[in-house]
């Protein structure tokens, strides 16, 4: 039997968020890092597939590319319906890629109607009027609005989408949710009759997720955050388990390298600091004045994993960070600073690091790519949307790594997950 669900996830955090909804939801889950190639094995006994692509901030043809390459080898694979996994705050920019990327794949599929919603609850995203509110405010006046590659400034996602894609979008507010599937159905095709090709829907609880789930069954395409994952198992017959796949025992040194300058993140490097851990500054200004900043980062781990964890992080307040911006430019900035803690995440591994936190999606798409990672088994959720991981290494060893999302996360994140893995793991 083919596998249910194919995802494609836009990049690596979200591919794991996404893969913990739908392992806590009850499906058997493979994570691959990419599209594999052609001739790889493919995964046997699972009900979804991820394909995590690190395809959010491309340019939006690379990233149309990248995403109809993962659906061809999904179908290939079986895939009955495809679900395009984008950020819970949407991020994207008039150029897409969310627009671009929806609107190639419902041509390749050849279908004239899908939704799109963001909505996640349990991070406290919710879709309210076709409006995105993250925790009490909108997303506009959330620390999404400093992003340094997508700033989110306008909240209402029918405008938003409409500026990236060229079939009219449409809204399923929350009255129409709340009366259940049949409504949804039937707003779906009132929507579907006045030409509209996509819908924002609304969502503000879980229960309002279990009832798009159910609406959209037979949909071949689906687009959201992870939050519907919670709702479309059941259209199989899974039923949710909070059993998640259980990982092998950890070993190793333990670090985080975080890249990530999400306002939850900055938090938790502060409560690091604060609680006076070792940690290493990656200065980007310092990596384009020519430094070796990635050997001094590696100097500083030797004198101290063995007291781990040791924290790598170029996470900076909105303010410093425009400023790096203004002298190196957005792009070259986050390209060199990902290469950099790439190089780190490397370095610690060959040092003997095998418990790893990366915080970011474009940095953990650099990291993970570094260590020459191709797929991860999901094990226990750490915090609502970021498992801890398991993964082969080419040299055979196991790491245990987690992805963590930008604005994921509580303030001790980066040593609440180890404590995590002690208890459920070892
Ligand atoms: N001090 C800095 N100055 C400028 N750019 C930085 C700095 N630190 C990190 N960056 C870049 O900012 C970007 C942060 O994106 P990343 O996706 O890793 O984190 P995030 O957006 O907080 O996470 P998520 O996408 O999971 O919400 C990366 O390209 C990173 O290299
Ligand atoms: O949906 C989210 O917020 C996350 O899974 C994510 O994609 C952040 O990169």
């Amino acid at each position: 039997m083919g596998i249910r669900l194919g995802c494609i996830a836009d990049d690596f955090t979200g591919a794991t968020d996404l893969a913990n909804n739908l392992v806590r939801a009850g499906m058997r889950v493979v994570q691959l890092i990419d599209v594999p190639p052609d001739g790889a094995q493919r995964p046997v006994d699972a009900d979804a597939v991820v394909i995590a692509l690190k395809s959010r901030t491309a340019p939006a043809a690379e990233a149309v590319e990248a995403s109809l390459r993962a659906l061809a080898w999904l179908r290939s694979a079986g895939a009955e319906q495809i679900y395009f996994k984008y950020c819970s705050t949407f991020d994207s920019t008039p150029a897409g890629n969310i627009g671009p990327v929806t609107e190639a794949l419902m041509d390749a599929l050849g279908t004239d109607f899908t939704i799109a919603t963001p909505a996640f609850p349990d991070n406290g995203r919710t879709v309210f009027k076709g409006h995105l509110f993250v925790g009490d405010v909108l997303l506009s006046a959330s620390g999404m609005r400093h992003h340094p590659l997508t700033p989110m400034t306008d909240p209402n996602l029918v405008s938003v989408l409409g500026a990236q894609t060229t079939r009219a979008v449409g809204l399923i507010d929350h009255t129409v949710v709340g009366r259940g599937a049949d409504a949804v159905r039937a707003r779906i095709d009132d929507l579907r009759g006045q030409g509209a090709g996509i819908a924002i829907a609304d969502a503000v609880s879980n229960e309002d997720l279990v009832r798009l789930g159910a609406a959209v069954q037979g949909l071949p395409l689906v687009t959201a955050g992870s939050g519907l994952a919670i709702g479309l198992p059941a259209n199989w017959g899974f039923t949710p388990s909070d059993a998640a796949a259980r990982l092998p025992p950890p070993g190793g040194h333990r670090a985080v390298i975080s890249g990530s300058v999400s306002t939850a993140t900055n938090r938790q490097v502060l409560e690091f600091l604060r609680a006076g851990r070792p940690a290493f500054s990656v200065d980007p200004l310092r990596i384009a004045a020519g430094e070796d900043v990635s050997g001094q980062a590696l100097a500083f781990a030797e004198s101290h994993l063995a007291d781990g964890p040791v924290l790598f992080y170029s996470t900076e307040a909105p303010e410093a960070v425009r400023t790096v911006q203004s002298k190196l430019g957005a792009v070259e900035a986050g390209e060199l600073v990902e290469r950099t803690l790439a190089r780190v995440a490397r370095g610690l591994v060959e040092r003997g690091v095998r418990q790893l936190v990366v915080a970011g999606g474009e940095t953990s798409g650099a990291v993970v790519r570094a260590l020459g990672v191709t797929g991860l088994r999901i094990g226990p959720q750490i915090d609502p949307g970021v498992p801890w991981c398991a993964a082969p290494l080419p040299g055979g060893d196991t790491l245990h790594i987690t992805l963590k999302s930008g604005n994921f996360g509580g303030p001790a994140f980066f040593t609440d997950s180890f404590a995590l893995l002690d208890r459920e793991v070892s």
